[in-house]
């Protein structure tokens, strides 16, 4: 057992405010830290009852009920100050003979817990922002293509990105344009900073505005806290906005003003925030057209049209398919684990034939569903023809009826020369040689039967 003297020297000596009362409730002890924390003196304290003072108290309640109490908040009777505590009732021989409490004054506690709450806030948007932010994935070497077109574009693109002017990318569905756009950042001295990217028309209206400049809690049902726009993430950085012919024209209003001013407030702020982020734009939507209509400000649209970049579709430049097929066995041969060696000239001859809607992604899809089926083999018109719409066979349905006129044989077997040997000026002197026939003649019936390839 410790000696008396020493217990209440230690107990004189604690930091936390400490009360001890007997079986009855009558206050016997209180250290220099109670009376400090409550600004109650020793004396006056001693002659009160915890059930008379603090009935409610983590004291008394711990005497009433035998047991701990404990992370009891409630202001010390006779006192304004608020505490948490926790009590205890001392037990000798199993019979109670008083209790203890220790108290801490809420201040502090409460102090702890908005610094708590604010590393709180701060970790989740750090890690919101992480989550968010990424880098440019593509360079100028992902992109296939030695076509004119595609060559001019890419010079564009070069020498837009050693600026800081804003890019605006034309182009069909599937033309590459967010390939362009990952390239040109990569390309930027931005580079190693971040590169964001939002689609303004996967986003409902009434959400894009905090999409892209964020918010404060409070600012609308359900901003239950704040949160970082896609201009602030892309800060020091390139933020590519795609889909912009889909923007409504309160939004375009709010744009125009951040690339003309860098500036912006956040949804329900008033405090102006001041950004450096280098804007990409693309739209396959025929953006001068939407101007004529007033469907998207003419302001906004040579603010976004610095640099002008039109990809062109790929039925515009099949003299890329090869190497875009070939880049696409290789991609695929690593991603499904095969070995496709290759495409027949066949098969090549087809995919020049095709009108290609979806353009470089509809082949790249092409690609992936025929190649799922292949092993260490090419790609044949075979493969290709259901993807392609092709009836490769067409004489197998025309031989059931007994009889075809001349013409009629005469243009299926054109028809099945061109999607053999493909409709390139090199395609139809080939399938003219077989055909046995002369160029010109090729060309005459090709008018004739109005063929479409
Ligand atoms: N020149 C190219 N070389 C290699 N791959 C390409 C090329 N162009 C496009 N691709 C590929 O085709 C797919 C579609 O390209 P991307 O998403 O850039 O097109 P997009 O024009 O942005 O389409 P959308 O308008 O539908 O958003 C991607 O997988 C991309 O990597």
């Amino acid at each position: 057992m410790l000696p008396l003297d020493m217990v209440s020297a230690i107990l004189d000596s604690v930091q936390e405010a400490i009360e001890i009362t007997d079986r009855d409730g009558n206050i016997i002890y209180v250290n220099p830290a109670f009376c400090r924390i409550t600004g109650i003196p020793f004396a006056q304290r001693t002659r009160e009852n915890i059930f008379n003072i603090s009935p409610d108290g983590a004291l008394a309640l711990a005497l009433k009920t035998g047991k701990p109490v404990s992370g009891h908040r409630t202001k010390v009777g006779g006192s304004n100050a608020e505490v948490i505590s926790n009590a205890v009732p001392i037990l000798v021989d199993n019979q109670i003979v008083g209790a203890i409490a220790i108290f801490q004054h809420i201040t502090d506690v409460i102090k702890l817990l908005e610094e708590l709450r604010q590393s709180t806030n701060i970790i989740r948007n750090l890690s919101d922002k992480f989550g968010q932010v990424t880098q440019g994935k593509y360079t100028f070497e992902h992109i296939i293509g030695s076509s004119r077109s595609i060559r001019e574009c890419i010079k564009t693109a070069q020498m837009a990105a050693s600026s800081n002017s804003t890019v605006l990318l034309l182009g069909e569905t599937g033309t590459g344009k967010e390939l362009f756009a990952h390239a040109i950042h990569n390309a930027s001295p931005r580079k190693d900073n971040p590169f964001i990217t939002i689609n303004c028309a996967a986003i409902p209206d009434a959400l894009l505005e905090s999409e892209l400049f964020g918010h404060v809690k409070g600012a609308f049902t359900g901003a239950i806290k704040e949160k970082i726009g896609k201009f602030e993430l892309a800060h020091s950085g390139t933020l590519f906005l795609d889909e912009i012919g889909d923007m409504n024209l309160l939004l375009q209003a709010k744009l125009l003003r951040v690339l003309q001013e860098r500036e912006f407030e956040r949804v329900g702020s008033n405090q102006t925030i001041t950004i450096d982020v280098r804007v990409i734009a693309a739209t396959n939507r025929n953006l001068r057209q939407l101007v004529r209509e007033g469907k998207f400000r003419e302001d906004l649209f040579y603010r976004l049209n610095v640099v002008e970049i039109n990809l062109p579709p790929l039925r515009e430049h099949t003299e890329d398919l090869l190497d875009l097929a070939n880049h696409f066995i290789i991609k695929l041969n690593r991603k499904l684990g095969k070995k496709v060696t290759g495409i027949t000239s066949e098969a090549l001859a087809a995919l020049h034939n095709y009108n290609w809607p979806g353009n470089i992604r509809e082949l790249q899809n092409i690609m992936e569903r025929v190649m799922l089926s292949l092993e260490n083999q090419q790609v044949t018109l075979q493969d290709l023809a259901p993807h392609l719409g092709i009836n490769i066979n067409p004489l197998t349905q025309t031989e059931e009826m007994e009889l075809l006129p001349l013409d009629k044989v005469e243009q299926i077997m054109i028809q099945r020369a061109l999607n053999k040997f493909g409709s390139s000026v090199e395609g139809k002197k080939e399938a003219a040689k077989f055909l046995n026939i002369s160029l010109a003649t090729l060309y005459n019936k090709i008018k004739k039967y109005k063929i479409n390839f």
